[in-house]
C-alpha cells in the first residue's frame, strides 16, 4: 500500500490541484443552493429589485464557479489517475519482464492480464474515491458547519453527528461483506482471463478432439461465476449508498422540524430557514459515496496484494546491471556447469569451448538439453554449478542487454506480432530500408511483400514460411556471434540444404553454435558437441568423432539408413 501512495505522491500537483479545485466546487454547489435557499424566502418579503437582482447575479456566479471547478477538477484527477496506473502497468511490466522466462512456471499468461490490466485498472478507484475525496469532504463540510453556526449552533451539530455517523461510522462496519466479495470478484476475474486465454490457445486442438463444447461451457460457467461476484458488489454498493441517501434525507428532516421549532421560539429568523435546509440537501450529497470509501480501500489493497505478490518474486539477474562484453566476435564456453529445472538434473558437468570466429553444431537425441545449453549461454536461467564464460567473462557479470544485442538468436519457437511484413521484419533492425528488407525476403526465397499482414502469431503463414521470416530477421541482424536452435527443421530437404549453405557462407569468420538434428552438411564446421541424457559424451571435429565409433557415429549411421529408406 505503500508503494501505491507512493506512486499517487508522485502527482502531488494534481493531488493538490483535484483537492482544491473539488473544495471550491463542493463549497459553491453548498453555496448555490443556499442561496437559492435565501432569495425564495426573501423574494416573499418584496425587496427591492436591485437587491433581488443582485442576489440572482451572485447566484448565477456560483453556478458558474462550482461548474468551471468541478470540470477541471474531473480533467485534472482523471489524467493524474491515468499517469498512476500507467505508472504501476510500466513497474509491474518491468518486473514481469525480469522474471521472464522463469515466469511462467508459476502463474499462468491468462492470470498475468488479468492482474496487469484488471487489477491495475481496480486500483483507478484508489487516487479517484479514496485519496481525495474524504479531504474534499470534510473541507466542504467544516465550511458548512461553520457557516450554519451562525445562525444555529444545534442545527450544526445535527449536521456534525450525520456526518460523524455517514463517514467514520457506518461504512468501516459495511465494509467487512463487502471484502469477502471483492476479492473474490478478483480471484473469478483472473480464473476468466486464464481460461478464456487457454481455450483461444488451444482451440483448434479442442475442436480436433471434439472437446470445444465441453470446454465452452465450463468457460460460460466461470463467466456467470464472475457476472455473479460483479452483481453482488453492484447490490452492496447500492446498499451502502441508500443507507447513507437515508440517513442524509432524515438529517434534512431533521434540520427542517428543529429550524421550524427554533422559528417559532424566536431563536431562528426564518428568512434563513429555507437557506439552512436546502444547504443541508446539498453538502450531504458529498457524504453519500462515503459509504464505499473503505470498501474502495479494501478493494485497492487486494488488487495491490495480487500485484505485489508477482512483484516481490525475488529477480534473477538484472539484465541492465553488468559490464560490456569487451571482444568482438567473442568465444562462448562452459564450465563444468550443471543445471537443473525444478528438480530434474538437465545438464551435468558440461566443458566446452567454442573459441572466437570458429563454428560448433551441438547434436545428439531429443531431449538431451541442447536447446537448454542455448537457454544458458543467453543468460535466461541461472546455472546451479559451473561457469559460463563469454569471451572469457563470466556470464553473471555481463549485462545481459548487452549479450543479447551482439548475438544474433534463433530458437525454436518464435513470436510474430500482429502487423505486416516490415513490421515484423524491422524489429531486427529498426533502420533497415525497404530494399534491404526485400533482399532477406528474396534470400529466404520467400516471395512476400512488405505491406503483406501477418496475424497473431504468424497465424496465416506455413510453418516454413514463419521460419524462414524468422531467418530473414537473423540475416538483417547480423552480428558476429550466431546462436541457432534447429533453424531449418521445418523446411524440406533441398530448401533446407540451399539455406545451411547460405547460413555457412554468411557465416564465415564468425562465432556460431548451431543446435541440429541433422549431421548432413556439419562437416565443414570446426566442432561438434554430442549431447546424451544431459551429459556431452563427445566432442571434436567431425572426422575425429567419426574415428571415434561413438554416438556421433551411430547418429550418423540412423541418419544415413534413414535418408536410403525414403
Ligand atoms: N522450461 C522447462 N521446464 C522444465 N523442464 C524443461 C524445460 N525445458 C526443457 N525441459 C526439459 O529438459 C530436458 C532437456 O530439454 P531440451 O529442450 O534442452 O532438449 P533438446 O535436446 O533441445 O531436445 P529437442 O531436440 O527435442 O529440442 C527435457 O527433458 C525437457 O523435458
Amino acid at each position: 500500500m505503500k508503494e501505491l501512495i507512493d506512486t499517487v505522491l508522485k502527482e502531488r500537483k494534481a493531488v493538490l490541484l483535484s483537492i482544491v479545485l473539488g473544495a471550491v466546487g463542493g463549497i459553491t454547489a453548498v453555496g448555490l443552493f443556499a442561496m437559492s435557499g435565501f432569495i425564495i424566502s426573501e423574494a416573499a418579503l418584496k425587496p427591492p429589485l436591485y437587491f433581488i437582482l443582485l442576489l440572482a447575479a451572485c447566484l448565477k456566479l456560483f453556478g458558474f464557479v462550482k461548474s468551471v471547478s468541478r470540470y477541471f477538477e474531473r480533467i485534472i484527477s482523471h489524467e493524474a489517475t491515468l499517469t498512476i496506473l500507467n505508472n504501476l502497468r510500466m513497474n509491474f511490466y518491468d518486473h514481469l519482464e525480469r522474471l521472464a522466462p522463469r515466469i511462467f512456471t508459476k502463474y499462468r499468461s491468462g492470470d498475468l492480464l488479468a492482474r496487469i490490466v484488471g487489477d491495475v485498472e481496480t486500483l483507478q478507484n484508489f487516487f479517484l474515491r479514496v485519496f481525495y475525496p474524504p479531504i474534499v469532504t470534510a473541507i466542504v463540510f467544516l465550511t458548512t458547519i461553520l457557516f450554519t453556526m451562525f445562525y444555529s449552533g444545534w442545527i450544526a451539530f445535527v449536521i456534525l453527528i450525520s456526518l460523524v455517523l455517514t463517514t467514520v461510522i457506518i461504512p468501516p462496519l459495511l465494509m467487512n461483506s463487502h471484502a469477502k466479495v471483492g476479492m473474490a470478484k478478483l480471484k473469478k476475474r483472473g480464473e476468466l482471463s486464464t481460461e478464456a486465454t487457454e481455450f483461444l490457445y488451444g482451440y483448434r486442438d479442442l475442436a480436433l478432439s471434439h472437446k470445444l463444447h465441453e470446454q465452452a461451457e465450463e468457460l460460460m460457467a466461470i463467466s456467470d461465476d464472475y457476472a455473479e461476484e460483479q452483481a453482488r458488489e453492484g447490490r452492496m454498493i447500492i446498499r451502502d449508498q441508500a443507507i447513507n441517501a437515508f440517513i442524509a434525507m432524515l438529517t434534512v428532516a431533521g434540520v427542517l422540524i428543529l429550524g421550524s421549532y427554533f422559528v417559532t421560539t424566536g431563536q431562528l429568523n426564518g428568512l434563513f430557514l429555507a437557506m439552512l435546509v436546502l444547504m443541508t440537501l446539498t453538502v450531504f450529497d458529498f457524504a453519500i459515496p462515503m459509504a464505499l470509501v473503505p470498501t474502495f480501500k479494501k478493494e485497492s489493497e487486494q488488487a495491490m496484494a495480487r500485484l505485489d505478490e508477482v512483484v516481490t518474486e525475488p529477480l534473477g539477474k538484472e539484465s541492465d546491471v553488468g559490464t560490456l562484453i569487451k571482444k568482438q566476435p567473442f568465444s562462448l564456453a562452459m564450465q563444468e556447469v550443471s543445471f537443473n529445472y525444478a528438480d530434474t538434473a538437465t545438464l551435468k558437468d558440461i566443458n566446452f569451448v567454442v573459441p572466437q570466429g570458429t563454428r560448433a553444431a551441438i547434436v545428439g537425441p531429443s531431449g538431451s538439453g541442447k536447446s537448454t545449453i542455448m537457454q544458458l549461454l543467453l543468460d535466461m536461467y541461472s546455472v546451479e554449478k559451473g561457469i559460463i564464460r563469454i569471451a572469457g567473462q563470466p556470464l553473471e557479470e555481463i549485462k545481459s542487454e548487452d549479450l543479447w544485442s551482439k548475438v544474433t538468436v534463433l530458437l525454436q519457437q518464435n513470436h510474430f506480432f500482429y502487423g505486416t511484413v516490415r513490421e515484423n521484419l524491422i524489429i531486427a533492425k529498426r533502420d533497415a530500408t525497404d530494399d534491404e528488407l526485400r533482399e532477406v525476403l528474396d534470400e529466404m526465397e520467400l516471395d512476400f511483400d512488405l505491406d503483406q499482414h501477418v496475424d497473431e502469431k504468424g497465424e496465416n503463414f506455413s510453418g516454413g514460411e514463419k521460419q524462414r521470416l524468422a531467418l530473414a530477421r537473423m540475416w538483417l541482424k547480423d552480428t558476429s556471434v550466431w546462436l541457432l536452435d534447429e533453424p531449418f527443421s521445418a523446411l524440406d530437404p533441398s530448401t533446407a540444404r540451399k539455406l545451411h549453405e547460405k547460413l555457412m557462407k554468411k557465416t564465415v569468420g564468425k562465432t556460431v553454435l548451431l543446435v541440429s538434428h541433422r549431421l548432413v552438411g556439419l562437416e565443414d564446421l570446426d566442432q561438434i558437441l554430442v549431447m546424451e541424457d544431459g551429459k556431452l559424451v563427445q566432442a571434436g571435429q567431425p572426422e575425429e568423432l567419426m574415428e571415434q565409433q561413438g554416438l556421433y557415429m551411430t547418429l550418423k549411421e540412423i541418419e544415413r539408413n534413414t535418408i536410403a529408406l525414403f
